[in-house]
């Protein structure tokens, strides 16, 4: 059985102050595995969350979409099952309550293991409410004061709601509203056409939506090369996703069918009218009502807290972490900055942020696996690089899958022979990209790879290949 640690107090000016080792600010993604290694040290800590434990990637991130988007392949591999030679006696039909109960179901049962977990520590205290800072080193929370001198804050982001004409008029969804459906809109317009914009339009066209897509830039998904954005704006093109590119100017309106939109692309407006609209143009962080101005923690334009390789803040004894610090915006980012601080803190360590390789996936269908800098990225840091590519029609196991959309790329220093970055865009490219990602890390040449047997029938098998045939220095 857990020993439970109390915390300590004192008095201050009449108020009851409560005396923790160690205060957590949010219950994001870093807080749950560093409130774990403070009190497995000793330290009684108070961790305070105002809304879910699990913060955004549990309850309204990573785990429902990727949980929906598990349901949007089915239904998607149902509506080609002839061509597989499987015969459905009748068409496939969503049952949009069944894939929200599923959604829930998995959802709740992350939340409450995490809240299990950390409620199970001995000597952390899980306070529920709004944190404030008082202090560099005390937290108001409704009417209890709270202090330590060691803080970690870990409040996340929410859905940015850009300043458009029209658009406080209208209701929209954020990706809040979004995992909560449990119907499947007519005719649903998405803003924005990058991470949470694309996942979203893909996996309700497949549960039966007309969807329209409306991006600011020329091209989706911008950070990528731009060979990568026009495979993706293909895959979901061939589904009858529609597109807009180059929306430089929005109006939105109340309309019979629910909202309608009059965009201006490129000096020519356009009108189009949906049932629902979800705006997905980025986060924010959420850092305007924390009080760090009284703890004297400085941030940037943007709201994002700055920080140090080793992610203190400007307050001695703060350190924030996960995608309030600007540093990444990823559940694994949180996770790593939740390494780094306990490494340093309680190891003896000296990580730092810039040590690690930026990886991230896209969860469209095929997936989009992603490691290091693209070619783009590379030539503008001067370096002289080698390319690789294969497409996946040239892959057996693609081929085997009836899945041959996208393709793979290696960007490799032509000097060192270093592997610089890659992109695997096709089915089982967020897992493939891993060996890459390893090699990566190794700091191995990457002959390595292409000196290493792979297994067939793989994706994976045709890395080796693909780094046989890299183009000339360029
Ligand atoms: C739709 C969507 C899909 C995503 N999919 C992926 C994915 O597939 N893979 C991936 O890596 N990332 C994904 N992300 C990003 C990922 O969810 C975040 O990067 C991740 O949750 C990291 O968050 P965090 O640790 O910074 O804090 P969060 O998870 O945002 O949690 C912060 C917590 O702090 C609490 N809080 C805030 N302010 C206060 C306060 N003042 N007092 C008390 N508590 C407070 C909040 O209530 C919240 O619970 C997705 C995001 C979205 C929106
Ligand atoms: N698979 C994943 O790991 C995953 C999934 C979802 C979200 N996320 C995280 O969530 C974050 C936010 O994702 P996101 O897609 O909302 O933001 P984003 O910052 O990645 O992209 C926003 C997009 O909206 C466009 N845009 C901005 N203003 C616009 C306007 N007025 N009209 C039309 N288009 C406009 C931008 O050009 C851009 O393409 C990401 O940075 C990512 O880290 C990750």
């Amino acid at each position: 059985m857990n020993k439970k640690i109390e915390p300590t107090s004192a008095t201050t000016s009449g108020k009851q102050t409560e005396i923790f080792d160690a205060i957590i600010i949010g219950t994001g993604q870093a807080a749950p595995a560093l409130a774990n290694r403070l009190t497995a040290s000793g330290m009684r800590i108070a961790v305070i969350e105002r809304s879910s434990v699990g913060g955004t990637c549990v309850n309204t991130g990573c785990t429902p979409t990727k949980t929906m988007v598990a349901s949007a392949y089915v239904a998607r591999m149902a509506a080609r099952a002839a061509e597989y030679g499987v015969v459905l006696h009748h068409p496939p039909a969503i049952d949009m309550k069944a894939i929200k109960a599923r959604v829930d179901k998995i959802v709740q049962t992350d939340r409450v293991g995490l809240e299990n977990w950390m409620t199970g520590m001995p000597g952390c205290t899980l306070i529920r409410g709004h944190a404030r800072f008082e202090s560099g080193n005390e937290v108001c929370v409704d009417d209890r004061r709270i202090k330590a001198n060691k803080i970690f804050i870990n409040v996340g982001g929410r859905a940015f709601i850009p300043d458009a004409v029209g658009l406080e008029n209208i209701s929209y969804l954020t990706n809040t509203d979004m995992v909560a459906l449990d119907i499947v809109p007519s005719h649903l317009i998405i803003v924005g056409g990058s991470y949470i914009g694309l996942e979203f339009a893909q996996m309700f066209r497949r549960f039966g939506s007309s969807v329209t897509v409306i991006e600011r830039g020329s091209r989706l998904i911008a950070r990528e090369d731009e060979e990568v954005s026009a495979q993706i704006k293909d895959i979901l093109s061939n589904e009858d996703i529609s597109i807009m590119l180059d929306a430089e100017e929005l109006q939105f309106q109340k309309h019979a069918a629910g909202v309608a939109v009059n965009v201006k692309c490129k000096n020519d407006w356009k009108k189009i009218s949906g049932s629902h609209l979800l705006i997905a143009v980025g986060r924010r962080p959420n850092t305007d009502d924390l009080g760090l101005d009284k703890a004297g923690i400085e941030t940037d334009t943007m709201g994002y807290i700055t920080v140090d390789e080793q992610l203190r803040t400007t307050a001695n004894g703060v350190w924030a972490l996960g995608d309030c610090n600007g540093r990444g915006a990823f559940t694994h980012t949180a996770y790593n900055d939740f390494e780094i601080v306990a490494a340093n803190l309680l190891d003896g360590e000296t990580r730092c942020v810039s040590d690690r390789i930026p990886a991230y996936a896209l969860y469209i269908d095929p997936p989009l696996g992603r490691v290091g800098m693209t070619a783009t990225q590379a030539k503008k840091a001067g370096r002289k690089i080698r390319v690789g590519t294969r497409q996946m029609t040239r892959v057996a196991r693609a081929i085997e899958k009836g899945e041959t959309q996208g393709s793979m790329r290696v960007v490799v220093d032509a000097e060192t022979n270093e592997i610089l970055g890659a992109a695997i865009l096709g089915p089982g490219g967020d897992e493939a990209i891993h060996a890459i990602l390893a090699t990566m890390a190794a700091k191995a040449p990457y002959t390595q790879l292409t000196h290493t047997m792979a297994i067939h029938p793989t994706l994976s098998e045709l890395i080796p290949t693909m780094l046989g045939e890299l183009s000339n220095p360029q």
